[in-house]
């Protein structure tokens, strides 16, 4: 009954926003049809509004999750048109806080002791709140400045109705939609579930947030801070408090002084780092999670603060290898290298055509050159090439598209600190040097190093092992010509049965045949049988002798 309701709420607001025009020419029109005259419509105001603002204002008005679900869509630009990405984009994340006083009930369970107990300070009133989560400043009592996430009461229950009516609604819309196969609804909901299920889980955003850190320890470019296990749940988790300026506020950044065309390159840097070196990316790298470091000392080599690590990205060793040579040949113009990567890395179907790719891949490619290269955006480049890629078959892992959404923020991020930032010309050396180390024979004899101990392991079981594999293949080839000596005679038995029966058919055809012709000849007098009589009852006879069982055929 409350999903019949919620879903009579949702079709409400979407013919309120009119976005039932989305579905034109599909079977639902006319269902909406008929629901139309029992809904308000939209004010003229609202009507006027080009379909992406529609759809925006309307997952606003449906609540947190619709607008985590839009904040998905958006990053879906292999999916969406650009019209209503680029709306969708603006979703704002922000919503009314939750009671302080629940909040801190959450709490107190989650680490199961008095929130006195566990801090020396907790402030109600919190510093942040979004859709599933809000954040409150606290106080350790060795005195460490702390925030504590808090996740929203009853979110998990509420994600879990909202995705059973979207997994409902992608099931109608995957039957109705001309265009099904190429959205995948189900799929975009399945994904989504994923990302939230991910995001409900505040020990593993910890986790990433522990790794990312390790990774960045001492360096000048990026801040991790530190997570406080002993504070820490799946439904709490407490974080070292920093102070920063977020990378889109430039009046700010530039009140401070900060140096923001050394800024622009340094989050260039860090992405394809963590993309190459590390194999571990921040995936939500929007403006508000990414800071710059307020700390007077750091204004001529400013870093950045990473926030909020629900998302990350890892990709598998082969993705990461293509990718980086799919970078190094986009850099060259080298189209035909592009196309054979697509097909080599398993992106495409093996029968894919490579001219036809490398000619699609041209097309798409050229117009942007004709710019100069500071101008052009090399995750647009990529956007374009994998949506060039998809009219192929192309099947994208949802690991390159969350990568291919990360590049397009990080280049967002650069392009604002510093508009003239040349994203190629700082990211060509820096790719180029992290191949370089990642390929090099000091790097693969220290993997060799690393795989070490493994082999010594495995090392003194080597001979029987070996032994047991000789003995299986022979044992293997005998077992394979007893199976021959089976299937020849099979084979024979076979030919045997077709002889007999082709015979069988021939000779009591022939003396059929003998019997009409002696009938025809002879006529009802019975004389002597004509010529062509006793050729037909001859060659009968014969066949029949050749179909008679005999040797090992007759047992
Ligand atoms: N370590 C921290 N130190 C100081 N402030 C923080 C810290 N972590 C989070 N915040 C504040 O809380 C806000 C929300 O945090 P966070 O982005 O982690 O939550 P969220 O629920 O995932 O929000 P969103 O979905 O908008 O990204 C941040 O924008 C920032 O203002």
């Amino acid at each position: 009954m409350r999903s019949l309701r919620r879903a009579w709420r949702i079709g409400r607001v979407l013919l309120r926003y009119r976005l039932d025009d989305l579905l034109d020419g599909t079977p639902a029109e006319r269902w909406l049809r008929l629901a139309r005259p029992f809904v308000p419509r939209a004010s003229g105001a609202i009507a006027a509004q080009p379909r992406g603002a529609r759809l925006r204002l309307a997952l606003q008005e449906l609540g947190p999750i619709f607008v985590k679900f839009g904040q998905i869509l958006s990053t879906r630009r292999d999916l969406m048109p650009p019209d209503v990405a680029d709306e969708l984009s603006l979703l704002q994340d922000r919503v009314a806080p939750f009671d302080g006083d629940a909040a801190r009930a959450i709490v107190e369970h989650a680490l199961g002791r008095p929130v006195a107990e566990a801090f020396a300070r907790f402030d109600t009133e919190p510093l942040a709140s979004a859709s599933i989560a809000q954040v409150h400043a606290a106080q350790l009592h060795d005195g460490r400045e702390v925030v504590v996430k808090v996740l929203r009461p009853r979110i998990a229950s509420q994600i879990r109705a909202d995705i059973a009516l979207l997994t409902a609604l992608a099931a109608l819309v995957e039957r109705t939609h001309p265009n099904a196969d190429k959205i995948r609804p189900r799929a975009v909901v399945a994904e989504i579930e994923n990302t939230l299920a991910a995001e409900l889980d505040l020990q593993r955003e910890g986790a990433n947030a522990s790794v990312l850190r390790r990774f960045w320890a001492g360096s000048d470019d990026l801040y991790v801070p530190e997570v406080i296990w002993s504070h820490t749940t799946d439904r709490v988790l407490t974080l070292e408090r920093v102070h920063g300026i977020p990378s889109d506020d430039i009046e700010a950044l530039d009140a401070a002084g900060i140096d923001r065309h050394a800024l622009a390159a340094k989050g260039v840097r860090v992405f394809y780092t963590q993309v190459f070196r590390d194999n571990f990316f921040h995936a939500d790298a929007h403006a508000g999670n990414i800071w710059v470091d307020s700390d007077p000392a750091r204004r001529a080599n400013p870093r950045f603060i990473a926030l909020d690590f629900g998302i990350v990205g890892q990709l598998s060793d082969e993705d990461q290898y293509y990718l980086a040579e799919n970078f190094m040949a986009i850099f060259n113009r080298d189209y035909r290298r592009i196309a054979e990567l697509h097909v080599q890395a398993g992106w495409m179907p093996p029968h894919t055509r490579i001219d036809e790719l490398e000619a699609a891949a041209r097309a798409v490619c050229e117009p942007y050159f004709t710019r100069p290269l500071s101008e052009i955006s090399l995750a647009e480049v990529l956007v374009k090439l994998f949506r060039t890629a998809q009219r192929y078959e192309l099947t994208l892992q949802p690991q390159l598209i969350l990568l291919q959404k990360t590049l397009l923020n990080i280049e967002g991020v650069g392009r604002l600190l510093d508009p003239k930032l040349d994203i190629w010309a700082v990211a060509r050396p820096v790719l180029e040097r992290i191949l370089v180390e990642r390929y090099s024979p000091q790097r693969l004899a220290a993997e060799f190093r690393r795989r070490l101990p493994e082999l010594v392991t495995h090392a003194p079981q080597m001979p029987r092992l070996l032994h047991a594999w000789l003995e299986q293949q022979v044992d293997g080839r005998h077992r394979t010509q007893i199976v021959s000596r089976e299937l020849a005679e099979l084979v024979r038995a076979i030919r045997e049965t077709q002889r007999r029966t082709v015979g069988a058919i021939l000779g009591t055809g022939l003396l059929v045949v003998a019997a009409v012709l002696y009938g025809l000849e002879a006529g009802p007098r019975l004389g002597p049988a004509p010529a062509w009589s006793w050729i037909a009852a001859l060659g009968g006879g014969w066949a029949l002798l050749a179909a008679w069982p005999r040797g090992r055929g007759r047992r």
